[in-house]
């Protein structure tokens, strides 16, 4: 099953284009990271997932076929804003009670029990906690849902270190205990590594990177040698990114030819963050090896994008 599946998903705002010709297959299960440099339409996507707005053209669906804002889709699906979006002049206990009468799937003992590990007082006003308090009741809250998919707009964004950190272990034991799918968007993109096993990178509206993480690292290299002979191997390799450092070259490529390199050339694998950065630094660059949509599959055997 996909947890978000889209098909030539647009939405533009009057005359600008936030999302173009966006589609993607996210399978359950998975942490994933959306990323993406500012205005590049993550926002934008993540909302119509969560149907607080619908789309120019195309299709979005949720959790194997849901659509976004169904009774379905808002049961199983928690949603955390860029802005935790939290009543400040509630108690933290009053916030509670509201998330119990409006979730049918809530879990108070489940939210009292997250609240009281992590020392946050349930009669202090929201507005009177820390960042780091407010957002880790945000998250008490939205886990609570008991949601199949966990959607989160930039959770780390406010957050100190140590709180970026607390945060991120409390969601990672959440998803350790339930299983449940999380997609998130985040500019951290040195806390991605250890967190995160599919990623999505948007740039200027469009899919550019979407994959399992283990694949994508597997299938880049990075070569390094002397900067004289680069052109011409570059030229036959498919380069995402090159650098020069002093009479050295470093190219970043993905899967090499299995020719055996130049003399005085090496490689070595890549981490998710070189790998992050450098599609980020070269927008035109793309990898798209992502499982295809199921939708986009029928689609296609129905002749429809022919
Ligand atoms: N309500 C709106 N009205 C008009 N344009 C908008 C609106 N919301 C977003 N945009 C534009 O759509 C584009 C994508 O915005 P979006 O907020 O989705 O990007 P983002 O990747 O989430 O950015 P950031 O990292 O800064 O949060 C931007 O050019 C933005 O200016």
């Amino acid at each position: 099953m996909n947890v978000i599946e889209t098909l030539k998903l647009a939405k533009r705002y009057g005359r600008r284009w936030a999302l173009e010709d966006c589609t993607l297959a996210l399978p359950a299960g998975r942490v994933v990271a959306l990323v993406g440099p500012n205005g590049s339409g993550k926002t934008t996507l993540l909302h119509l997932a969560v149907g607080l707005m619908s789309q120019t053209s195309g299709t979005v669906t949720v959790l194997g076929g849901s659509r976004p804002g169904s009774q379905d889709a808002l049961d199983r699906v928690g949603f955390m804003a860029q802005s935790t979006a939290l009543y400040r002049n509630l108690s933290v206990e009053d916030a509670l009670r509201v998330g119990r009468n409006l979730n049918r799937r809530w879990d108070n003992a489940l939210a009292l029990e997250r609240l009281r590990e992590r020392d946050i007082p349930l009669d202090r006003k929201v507005g009177k906690l820390s960042g780091g308090q407010q957002s880790q009741v945000a998250l008490a809250l939205v886990l609570a849902k008991r949601p199949d998919l966990l959607i989160l707009d930039e959770p780390l964004a406010a957050l100190d270190p140590l709180a970026r950190h607390e945060f991120m272990s409390a969601l990672m034991a959440a998803v350790a205990a339930d299983g449940l799918s999380v997609v998130f968007s985040s500019h951290v993109v040195a806390e991605l590594e250890n967190v995160c096993d599919h990623l999505i990178v948007l740039s200027g509206g469009r899919v550019q990177v979407a994959g399992d993480v283990d694949d994508l690292t597997a299938s880049h290299q990075v070569l390094a040698g002397p900067a004289e002979e680069a052109g011409a191997l570059a030229a036959s390799l498919p380069v995402v990114r090159q650098q020069w450092a002093a009479a050295q070259t470093q190219l970043l490529v993905r899967a090499g030819s299995g020719e055996p390199l130049p003399p005085g050339w090496q490689s070595h694998g890549v981490g998710l963050e070189e790998l992050v950065l450098a599609y980020l630094r070269e927008p035109s660059a793309s990898v798209l090896p992502g499982p295809r949509p199921a939708a986009t599959a029928a689609a296609e055997s129905k002749g429809a994008w022919a």
